[in-house]
């Protein structure tokens, strides 16, 4: 039977990357997503955005909506203290099967909780089923159209506290108009765009950067 397009990262990741080491998990990926598979990972040049962001904000709880295969998961677990958690969704069980295992060989497992769900499902249930109190930061990654309703759960959910930062992959292309409306209006939010290119593409993109102001 055919292999699908995760499958054949993990097989690369498992080929050439080290074991236990986060950086070749994600230059492994990046190379293979140039070279051979264009995939929707956030990729090199908005990873140094998301890099820097997450060091700067120094989060010990972290939501990301919308796993994939791993690599923005393995990017901000490899920058966060040792009791720092990360807490993951992905709607796909094939994709979630595949992430598990490059999170697993970059060796962040233990700072990682993949869920299994629709981000909508999931949210409320933060507080109760994962302990969660607030988060410090969000990505949002997950289908363009569940950026602005997840955003408005979470703020019902109480999950967000004055100086929450939320950043979006995404804004341009594929786009998320509703979203970017909201929080580069809403009094609730301070908003900075950082404009890049799609993943793997000359192709304009960018990354929003939204503090919650309580
Ligand atoms: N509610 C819920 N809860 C939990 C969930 N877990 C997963 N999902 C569903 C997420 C499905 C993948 C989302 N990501 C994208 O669609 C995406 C697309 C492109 C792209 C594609 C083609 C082009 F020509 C140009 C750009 C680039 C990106 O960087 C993207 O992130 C969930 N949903
Ligand atoms: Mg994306």
């Amino acid at each position: 039977t055919q292999s699908t397009r995760p499958q054949r990262l993990l097989g690369a990741v498992q080929k050439k990357a080290t074991r236990g080491n986060p950086r070749s998990v994600i230059q492994t990926i990046d190379q293979f997503c140039r070279q051979r598979e264009w995939a929707m990972n956030v990729g090199d040049e908005k990873g140094c955005i998301l890099d820097s962001v997450v060091t700067e904000t120094n989060p010990t709880t972290v939501l990301e909506l919308g796993t994939y295969c791993g690599y923005s998961t393995v990017r901000i677990a490899s920058l966060l203290p040792p009791q720092a958690r990360l807490i993951t969704l992905e709607f796909n069980p094939d994709f979630a099967r595949i992430a598990r295992q490059v999170i697993t060989w970059a060796g962040v497992q233990d700072k990682v909780e993949l869920v299994e769900g629709a981000s909508g499902d999931l949210i409320p249930k933060m507080k109760a089923q994962f302990g969660v109190n607030t988060f410090d930061l969000v990505f949002l990654d997950h289908w363009k159209d569940r950026y602005l309703p997840d955003t408005k759960l979470m703020e019902e959910c109480g999950l967000l506290k004055k100086g929450s930062i939320l950043l979006a992959d995404n804004v341009i292309c594929p786009g998320t108009p509703d979203y970017l409306e909201y929080v580069r209006n809403s009094p609730r939010y301070q908003s900075q765009y950082f404009k890049s290119h799609l993943e793997y593409t000359k192709v304009e993109d960018g990354l929003e950067k939204s503090v919650f102001l309580g």
